[in-house]
């Protein structure tokens, strides 16, 4: 297959662009699927394969993004690009309808010590995550090689975690968010809300394996819920007056489906985000978050593996049965 034009044509960061990308110069191309067929994608490391996005997403796709995006950064250290949307309207509930077919993901579960006892956490959200720190590369057939050696990469070097690439259907809206926010990633983090019940807490994505001032793109699909976001408590300096707080009340943006957020600068080291629980009105459908962002040291690759896959069980979306079911390979081959 030929390509019509090259990705590095469209790149222009941040900005509206129409990409009349054919289906066979797909970005795809640029990353193969990791599999012998051409409908799915597939690796050692997943539980069943992954279909490949379907052709009709794929052209309305190459209509991102669908809005201009508004800068929001009024407040002391927040720098957002928000967009809504950034996925077209007439593509978002199929892309969602998609996703939540086509993945698997976890209930991840894990302990910590808080003043001495250990505390069991339960993830309150299905997580899923693909992709590999910087220090390690795919090959187009799934092997895992050195990024400066090219040599195999040894067990030794995630210890805790193997690594799975990222299927077709995420990693051709990757190429797209790179080309259109100028940054580059090597992780998707997925999130599934099944419901209002599911939450993340108020946190930050600052850890020192993303690198300074990281950008991370976040996309919403599905049922509308509200991001929140808080400036961090302003620590005293020895000797100092106590320092002013930001007392502006938590800025708080309805993401709707096909919406996207970029956080970008120095957001993530001076703000807290959160999707709170929601009771009532618009509690019901389910969510999906699919995030990008950039790990640069290969702790962040065992960070993510740990508490997005875990040790549990796969789940699966039971379309028949409207809502997520534990999967079992015996039953799915019967
Ligand atoms: O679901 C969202 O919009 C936010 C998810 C998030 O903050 C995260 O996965 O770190
Ligand atoms: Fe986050």
């Amino acid at each position: 297959m030929s390509k019509k034009r090259s990705l590095d044509s469209f790149f222009t960061p941040t900005s509206r662009k129409k990409v009349c990308l054919t289906v066979e110069a797909a970005p795809s191309e640029v990353n193969p699927v990791y599999t012998s067929s051409t409908e799915v994608s597939n690796h050692k490391t997943y539980p069943f394969p992954i279909p490949r996005l379907p052709p009709n997403i794929i052209e309305q796709l190459n209509e991102v993004p669908a809005s201009q995006g508004n800068e929001i950064n009024d407040q002391p250290d927040l720098d957002l690009l928000y967009f809504q949307p950034y996925i077209p309207p007439t593509t978002e509930r199929e892309l969602f309808e998609f996703l939540r077919n086509a993945l698997f993901f976890y209930r991840v579960q894990y302990t910590i010590k808080r003043y001495g006892n250990e505390t069991r956490i339960n993830t309150p959200r299905f997580t899923t995550v693909y992709g590999v720190d910087t220090s390690s590369t795919f090959t187009p057939d799934g092997a895992l090689i050195d990024s400066q050696t090219s040599k195999p990469v040894l067990p030794d070097r995630y210890k805790t975690c193997t690594p799975r690439p990222i299927p077709h259907c995420l990693d051709y809206l990757r190429q797209l968010t790179e080309i259109f926010t100028g940054a580059t990633y090597n992780f998707c983090l997925v999130n599934y809300y099944a419901n209002g019940a599911d939450s993340i807490s108020y946190h930050s994505d600052d850890e020192r394996f993303l690198g300074p001032n990281p950008s991370i793109a976040s996309f919403s699909l599905g049922a509308t819920r509200d991001f929140c976001m808080k400036h961090k408590p302003i620590p005293p300096k020895d000797g100092e007056p106590p320092p002013e707080q930001n007392s502006k009340p938590p800025l708080k943006l309805p993401l709707a489906s096909g919406d996207m957020v970029l956080m970008r600068g120095k957001t993530q080291a001076n703000w807290l985000h959160s999707i709170p629980k929601r009771k009532g009105k618009g509690s019901e459908g389910g969510r999906i978050n699919i995030t990008f962002r950039k790990g640069v040291e290969k702790y962040s690759t065992q960070n993510y593996y740990q508490y997005n896959v875990g040790d549990g069980g796969v789940w699966k979306w039971d379309a028949r049965k409207g809502e997520m079911k534990e999967w079992v390979k015996a039953r799915e081959e019967s």
